[in-house]
């Protein structure tokens, strides 16, 4: 299983689906798992329920798509580095990508994107830069490997990262077990 993680806005939803497909395996966006589980949006669940509950559902969630066999592609939520929980069961149980990009060319990617409740009502270019510094660190923690997406676009960015894994520069584990330098097609 291999996970994307980055700050939101990063591009693990979209990346992570395009490379899903070019690798030829299932993917799994923990945003959506989640969506559909709490039978509403992220964002109305956060200004009913708050920020603790919305972790406790998504700690639920990791731990049960990080424990299933079958090779899966994951994107995660941009907080799920918050937990402990989560950064063990992510890094051990599965290969992780940090895709970092700086929080101004982020801002500038979601300046007209309104369902991320984090980054509703203040300046996003601010508070992404809050995130990073909480987070960075985090992110680094839990990574196998960190892909700088820089001015990058998406389809560069998944170019890149399916180029580097053909390249056998990361130590890419076979979906049972034993190492493979290239996804499965
Ligand atoms: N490298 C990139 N270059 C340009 N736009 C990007 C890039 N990555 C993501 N985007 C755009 O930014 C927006 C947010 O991406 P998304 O995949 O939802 O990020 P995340 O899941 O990490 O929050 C989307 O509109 C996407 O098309
Ligand atoms: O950064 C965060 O704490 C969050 C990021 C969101 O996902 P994306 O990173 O896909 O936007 C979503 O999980 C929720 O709004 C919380
Ligand atoms: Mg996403």
């Amino acid at each position: 299983m291999y996970t994307l993680i980055g700050l939101p806005g990063s591009g693990k939803t979209t990346i992570g689906r395009q490379l899903a497909q070019l690798w030829g395996m299932g993917f799994v966006d923990s945003d959506q798992v989640m969506e559909q589980r709490l039978g509403c949006t992220i964002a109305a669940y956060f200004a009913e329920h708050g920020e603790a509950a919305f972790r406790d559902v998504e700690q639920q969630v990791i731990d049960e798509i990080t424990a299933a066999p079958q090779p899966l592609l994951l994107s995660t939520g941009g907080g799920v580095v918050l937990r402990e929980a989560n950064r063990q069961h992510l890094h051990e149980r599965t290969t992780v990508f940090y895709l970092q990009a700086a929080p101004e060319d982020i801002a500038r990617r979601l300046r007209n994107d309104g369902t991320r409740p984090l980054l509703k009502g203040q300046d996003p270019g601010v508070r992404l830069r809050e995130l990073m510094q909480q987070r960075h660190a985090l992110y680094l923690a839990t990574a196998h490997y960190t892909i700088k997406t820089a001015r990058l676009s998406v389809t560069q960015v998944v170019r890149k990262l399916a180029m580097q894994a053909e390249l056998g520069e990361y130590d890419l584990p076979a979906p049972h077990g034993g190492a493979m330098a290239t996804p499965p097609r």
